[in-house]
């Protein structure tokens, strides 16, 4: 209760008093009002009669002033409110509410789509899925470092961001920060590249990012494996944050053991804490996923049956992103074709994920759809007319790689690419190799794809 609220009847009394020229006067203005709300400089008095609003305004706005600030001490702003007004104003602090935990979910970096709720356990991730709800019921305390491991799209990015809104939805002053490696080092690399020129501040300013965190998470560190200095770097991070008892989460397609060039005093502190596997889910676990995916994305409309659902849980076995991929272009061609969703249609809609040798053949599609996923970009964006810079490095990154790693002809990756023209596909591709020459990150970004795109 705040102070006015404790001294409310108070308040009334002195109104009645002093301000009120009746009984019946008082009895049917300011018996009724209660306190709705009393913020930083304002109190909001609720009025129950709508019509009388008006008349409580001019006439007893000041004296109320008045009254509070004698009976308080404090000057307060009055407002009178009806009950809808109430309504209206609930629903935009609900919102401003909302908009703040947005905020700092965003900043942190999150999807808001990865969270517990959305994440299916298996026998494939139950130990996984333990362990991280342990790590964000407890973050520091148990379990340090955390370490997921895993093959390709089989929900390591999906738990990490999982632990991170569970520990920032109970407690939002804490600083949590996901990154990819990728960042890490590209942040790496403009902060040493800013420092030779005598800005001493960028190496600051990025150990503060890293280190000022009570938990940080660090997706995919098999790509700083081989960087000297980015190693060396994570290493005086896990160290500082470690000491100080912040929690680290990391995630890695192999656990550290297998990871041949990864520094020693690494591999080690990497083992300190709990090593997590999450390995390719059983057929259950993958129609409970497919189910999970018609139910969050509202695909229910479609009424998909269940054979078809069967027919991709047994085609698909060993990557979750596949699967909800082709979901997706399942329903893409019904709509597009104006078809109905059976078995034929959807082995059309598979045809090129669930061909045999498809891992050997390296096509613009294949291209196209690990750049979308790496940027976070949709495809349809990147085939689009769009030029902002967002989009623009990403889609001339496609049309470099198509021209490295496929036989594809510039005229018909145009085509692929949204119907681009033969020069504008060249000219992207001469842009990429110039950049290349003195661009660390890009370098070190372009690699990663390309290990994306060919594991081998
Ligand atoms: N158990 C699960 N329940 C629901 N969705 C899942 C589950 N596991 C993975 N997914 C979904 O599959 C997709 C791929 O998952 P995610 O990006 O987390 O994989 P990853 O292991 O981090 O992959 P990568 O190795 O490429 O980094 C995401 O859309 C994610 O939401």
């Amino acid at each position: 209760m705040n102070i006015v609220e404790e001294n409310w009847e108070q308040i009334l009394n002195k109104m009645k008093l002093e301000y009120c020229s009746s009984n019946i006067s008082y009895n049917t203005w300011i018996a009724p009002l209660t306190v709705y709300e009393v913020t930083e400089d304002t109190v909001y008095i609720l009025v129950k009669l709508r019509a009388s609003l008006e008349h409580i305004e001019e006439k007893y706005r000041l004296p109320f002033r008045v009254c509070i600030g004698e009976v308080t001490g404090i000057e307060y702003e009055v407002s009178f409110v009806t009950e809808d007004q109430t309504v209206i104003r609930e629903k935009k602090k609900s919102a401003v509410k909302k908009q703040k935990s947005n905020a700092i979910f965003e900043q942190a970096n999150l999807n808001p789509k990865y969270t517990f709720d959305t994440f299916v356990v298996g026998s494939n991730n139950n130990f996984a899925h333990a362990a991280s709800l342990a790590v964000a019921e407890s973050p520091g305390e148990i379990y340090n470092p955390l370490f997921i491991y895993g093959g390709v799209g089989l929900g390591k990015t999906h738990l990490m961001h999982s632990i991170a809104h569970f520990i920032l939805e109970n407690d939002s002053s804490k600083k949590v920060l996901y990154v990819t490696s990728e960042t890490f080092t590209n942040e790496l690399i403009d902060a040493l590249k800013v420092g030779k020129n005598g800005n001493e501040l960028a190496m600051t300013t990025f150990r503060e990012k890293y280190r000022n965190n009570d938990v940080l998470l660090i997706d995919d560190i098999q790509f700083i494996i081989g960087k000297e200095s980015t190693q060396e770097e994570f290493f005086h991070t896990f160290n500082h944050l470690h000491v100080s008892g912040k929690q680290i989460i990391i995630s890695s397609d192999k656990p550290p053991k297998d990871i041949e060039t990864l520094e020693a005093r690494l591999r080690t502190r990497f083992e300190w804490g709990l090593i997590a596997d999450i390995s390719s889910p059983d057929y259950e676990t993958r129609m409970a996923i497919l189910r999970k995916k018609e139910e969050l994305d509202g695909l229910e409309r479609y009424h998909i049956p269940d054979e078809v659902m069967q027919y991709i849980a047994n085609n698909i076995k060993s990557n979750i992103r596949e699967l909800e991929g082709s979901l997706n272009k399942l329903i893409a061609l019904a709509n597009l074709e104006n078809r109905a969703i059976d078995i034929p249609l959807a082995a059309e809609a598979l045809k090129d994920i669930i061909s045999p040798d498809r891992n050997r053949i390296v096509t613009p599609e294949l291209i196209i759809d690990i750049v979308s996923d790496h940027f976070n970009i949709p495809v349809s964006e990147l085939k689009g007319k769009k030029r902002n810079a967002e989009i623009v490095l990403p889609r001339q990154i496609i049309m470099y790689l198509c021209r490295k790693m496929t036989e594809t002809p510039l005229k018909s990756i145009g085509i692929i690419l949204g119907g681009r023209d033969h020069a504008s596909i060249s000219h992207g591709v001469d842009k990429i190799e110039a950049a290349l020459q003195n661009d660390e990150a890009l370098n070190n970004t372009v690699n990663i794809i390309k290990k994306k795109i060919n594991p081998i």
